[in-house]
């Protein structure tokens, strides 16, 4: 048995003004230094040791990742950085409150911006600030992987090549790995791993700085997977995550 360590980053800037983030590199906040943190000794009072990390281009998910490895005295692992582990591009939705979107457009409209697989938020042009192309660290991206505004599917899309070729041969290989990525690109893995349907990916929310753990069989199908906390405290942030697009949040 196979196990795997998805965490997603502690609580950011904007995550605490309830804006739309998306390739935004902003910084941990102090609870969220506390939620990496706590995800360190969570995993180091269960015996986790990791082979490699992964973790995505921005900094709260870097950072998240260094915060926990120290808390294991463990920041010697070997990370790779990778930009199909950022979070999805929310586009043009990018800078704005989330609650005072779903005022002017209503809480259906965010919800299928937020949740929906396939519809995508609206797009930046190319001499928006915001454009990934204008920023050094993807000087090596192929302008057509350079995003201007992402669905989950378009992010599962460029998220999965990166999966098939290098997280997954580790895991098969029995490395054991730890992800430390985003909302979206977690909900993108792990549609892929639990074959969620289109539909039912709706309802899926991940919270900050709570390890999940899968457990995978050999050809990497769950077995099953449990969040290292308690009940009561994961559905509480599960839920807090799903309000923060309602207008009344
Ligand atoms: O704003 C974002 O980039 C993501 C994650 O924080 O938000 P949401 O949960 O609305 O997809």
């Amino acid at each position: 048995m196979k196990k795997l360590v998805l965490l997603r980053h502690g609580e950011s800037t904007w995550n605490q003004e309830n804006r739309f983030t998306g390739w935004t590199d902003v910084d941990l906040t102090l609870k969220g230094i506390e939620e990496a943190k706590n995800a360190g000794i969570l995993l180091r009072k269960n015996g986790f040791v990791f082979d490699i990390a992964y973790t995505s281009l921005l900094k709260r998910a870097i950072r998240t990742l260094w915060l926990a490895l120290d808390e294991m005295d463990q920041m010697w692992t070997p990370t790779e950085l990778d930009w199909r582990l950022n979070e999805r591009h929310y586009g043009a939705l990018q800078g704005l409150n989330k609650a005072e979107t779903a005022k002017q457009y209503g809480d259906e409209q965010v919800l299928i911006w937020r949740r929906s697989y396939d519809t995508r938020p609206p797009a930046i042009t190319t001499h928006d600030k915001r454009y990934p192309g204008l920023d050094i660290r993807y000087r090596n991206l192929a302008t057509n992987d350079i995003p201007v505004a992402e669905s989950l599917k378009d992010t599962v899309a460029r998220f999965l090549p990166y999966w098939n070729q290098s997280i997954a041969p580790q895991i098969k290989a029995e490395k054991k790995v730890i992800i430390v990525a985003h909302g979206n690109s977690l909900r993108a893995l792990v549609k892929h791993l639990d074959t969620i349907s289109d539909q039912n990916i709706l309802n899926y929310n991940i919270p900050t700085g709570i390890p999940l753990i899968y457990e995978l069989n050999d050809d990497l199908q769950p077995i099953k997977n449990y969040y290292l906390g308690s009940t009561d405290e994961v559905q509480e942030a599960i839920s807090a995550v799903a309000n923060q697009g309602k207008s009344g949040a």
